[in-house]
This record gives C-alpha cells, sequence and structure tokens, in this order.
C-alpha cells in the first residue's frame, strides 16, 4: 500500500551570521546551506497495517509525511501510495487518503460542524447513501451530535479532534495519516479517538500511518513501529519484538493484605529485587529481575510458596522507556 525506497528530502536554508550583521551581510551576499531532514529511508506498508512513526522532535517524521500527502517534493528516491507517486498525482492521491495533522484543520472555522462534512462529502464526491451511514456511525463512536451544529471556532479541543478524526475518515480512505492526533487532550478523549481508529481499521482495512510522542497511543493501536533519528530508520519491526530486546527488565506487582509480611525466596533473592509500596488498605510488592535471568513464572512460584498474595500481575516494559535507551545507546 505505502511504498517508499531510498527516500531523501534536503531543505535549502539561506545562511546566516549572528546578529543584524549577519542578516545584512545575508540579505547582500546570499549563501546557502542544505539540511538533510529525510536521509534515505526506505520501508513497505501492507493494506490494513496500523504503523507507529516515532521520533524525537526534529527527527524527520513530518517531512516523510508530507511527502507521502503529495504536499512535498522528494529531493531524490522513490514513494508510492497504492500504486500513485503523490507529488506526480496530488489530486488522486487526495483521494484515497485522510489527514490529521496536530493543531491544524481541515474543517471550516465558521459554519457548523454538520456543513462542514456536508462539504467534505461534495469535495470526495461521496454517495449520498454511504455519507448517511458513515455518518451515523461516526455519530455513534464518537459522539459528534452535540457538536454537529456548532461552528468549529466554538468547540474545544478535545471535541475538535473528534470532528477531525471524523473528518479524515469521512470518504472511507484507503491510507489515513495522523499527525499527534491525541495531543493535548484528556484520557477519556483519548481512549474514544483510539477506540474509533481501531474500529476504523477493523471495519474498513484502512491503513493507518501515526506519528505521536504518546506511547499509549502506540502500544493501543500499532503492532509495528518504525523509529526514526536524524531522518534515518533506527528501527523497523514487531511493538513486541523490541520491547523484548530492549527492557529485559520484568516486573511483577504483588498484592498482600495490609500488615502482611513479604519474604523474597532465597532461590530468587540473587536475580531479582523486591520493593514494597503502601497503598490504602493493601500493601504492593514490586518484584523485578531480568527475563535472561529469571522465568515469570519461576518468580510467581516461589513467591506463592512462601508469601500470602491476593491478587497479581505482570507489567510489561513501557515502549517510551525503550525509546529512550535506543536513543540514548544506540540499537
Ligand atoms: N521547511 C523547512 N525548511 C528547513 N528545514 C526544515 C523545514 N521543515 C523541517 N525542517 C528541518 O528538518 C528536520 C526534520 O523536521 P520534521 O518537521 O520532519 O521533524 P519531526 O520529526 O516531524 O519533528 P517534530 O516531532 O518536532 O514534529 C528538522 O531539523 C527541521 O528543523
Amino acid at each position: 500500500m505505502i511504498s517508499v525506497h531510498q527516500l531523501v528530502k534536503e531543505y535549502t536554508l539561506v545562511k546566516r551570521d549572528p546578529g543584524l550583521r549577519g542578516a545584512m551581510k545575508s540579505l547582500i551576499n546570499r549563501q546557502y546551506e542544505k539540511k538533510t531532514a529525510v536521509d534515505g529511508i526506505s520501508f513497505q506498508i501492507e493494506k490494513g497495517e496500523m504503523v507507529g512513526y516515532i521520533g524525537a522532535n526534529g527527527a524527520g517524521k513530518s517531512t516523510t509525511i508530507k511527502m507521502l500527502t503529495g504536499i512535498l517534493t522528494p529531493s531524490s528516491g522513490e514513494v508510492r501510495v497504492n500504486g500513485i507517486i503523490p507529488y506526480k498525482r496530488r489530486k488522486e492521491n487526495a483521494k484515497q487518503i485522510g489527514a490529521v495533522f496536530g493543531q491544524r484543520t481541515q474543517l471550516f472555522w465558521d459554519i457548523p460542524v454538520r456543513e462542514s462534512f456536508q462539504l467534505l462529502k461534495e469535495i470526495y464526491e461521496v454517495p449520498e447513501e454511504q455519507f448517511s451511514e458513515t455518518m451515523e456511525l461516526f455519530t455513534e463512536v464518537l459522539q459528534l451530535d452535540a457538536l454537529l451544529p456548532v461552528p468549529v471556532r466554538q468547540l474545544s479541543l478535545g471535541q475538535k479532534m473528534r470532528c477531525e478524526l471524523a473528518a479524515a475518515f469521512i470518504h472511507r480512505p484507503e491510507v489515513v495519516y495522523l499527525d499527534e492526533p491525541t495531543i493535548g487532550l484528556d484520557v477519556a478523549v483519548k481512549v474514544k479517538i483510539r477506540k474509533f481508529i481501531r474500529e476504523m481499521n477493523a471495519k474498513w482495512g484502512t491503513t493507518v500511518l501515526l506519528t505521536t510522542h504518546d506511547m499509549q497511543d502506540i502500544e493501543e493501536i500499532c503492532s509495528r513501529i518504525i523509529i526514526i533519528d536524524g531522518g534515518a530508520i533506527l528501527y523497523d519491526g514487531s511493538l513486541r519484538e523490541i520491547k523484548d530486546r530492549f527492557s529485559a527488565k520484568r516486573e511483577i506487582h504483588f498484592e498482600l493484605d495490609s500488615g502482611q509480611a513479604f519474604a523474597l525466596p532465597d532461590s530468587i533473592s540473587s536475580k531479582a529485587e523486591a520493593v514494597l509500596e503502601n497503598g490504602e488498605g493493601t500493601e504492593k510488592v514490586i518484584v523485578s529481575f531480568s527475563h535472561h535471568e529469571l522465568k515469570a513464572s519461576e518468580v510467581i512460584s516461589a513467591v506463592l510458596q512462601l508469601n500470602k498474595i491476593t491478587d497479581l500481575s505482570i507489567q510489561d516494559p513501557k515502549i517510551e522507556t525503550i525509546v529512550e535507551e535506543i536513543y540514548n545507546r544506540g540499537l
């Protein structure tokens, strides 16, 4: 569905020395320098995949997405979306894609949301019957009912983002690019938005490329991630694999009745560490260990033999910790 081969984007910048003198000098004697924002990346995304595209600020994520949408022309390399070269056939490409770009809106500021959707229907030439069916579905999943008569400028950020999501999917596009779709939103809206994306993907097989700094978005939506740094791909693979590879550390949370003592069994004490956390009416012990040295089942059975446990849960390593490790240490 999306095919990117050795893609490069260089920006040309005017070289400028600091201060007023520098500004004057650059006016008279212009010198240019090149900045490589995307530096020879290649990847393939199949139909229906939901891929997280992540990296630090300035890594080159937005530049890649702009080339995929056809807004920017690559300096070199190849890009195809559903067989179309986006920058050569922008109009055709626009019909098969949907997008949410963080703070920018694709809705019409001064008119009620309902009319914005009507306009998008006309722009994308969505058949009447399909449009009504889609609107009914979106209104239910994103709870848009009360928002439809309101002009966009009067909506809160969370309300606006729900409408943006609906607008991105309204013509049932093949591919949707989501650039920071949950930025600045409260947890309840984030949950709604993630659920909506999953449901549309399941229903229509929409391919999703998601850029976010919120790792919970990635965990709940994507099974594959591409990590980029300095315009180059650092990692492309399953979320599961990178979690296993990077965070050897596992945690098991054991709950005890309040006042109950906890002892770490001798059989695992040299390879595991226990930390006590007091909660209301309960006590929690977090046992951490490396999964190269111990299995979760060994830890659980040893702890259960020696202690009175009321509940337990195995915690996965958090993806943000892993990404931080990769940024700091490399792969
Ligand atoms: N129009 C432009 N002209 C010159 N340089 C640019 C331009 N747009 C982006 N850059 C530079 O290219 C690099 C990649 O920028 P890009 O916006 O793609 O990063 P990003 O990964 O999307 O970052 P963020 O998470 O902050 O949005 C940065 O160093 C940025 O300063």
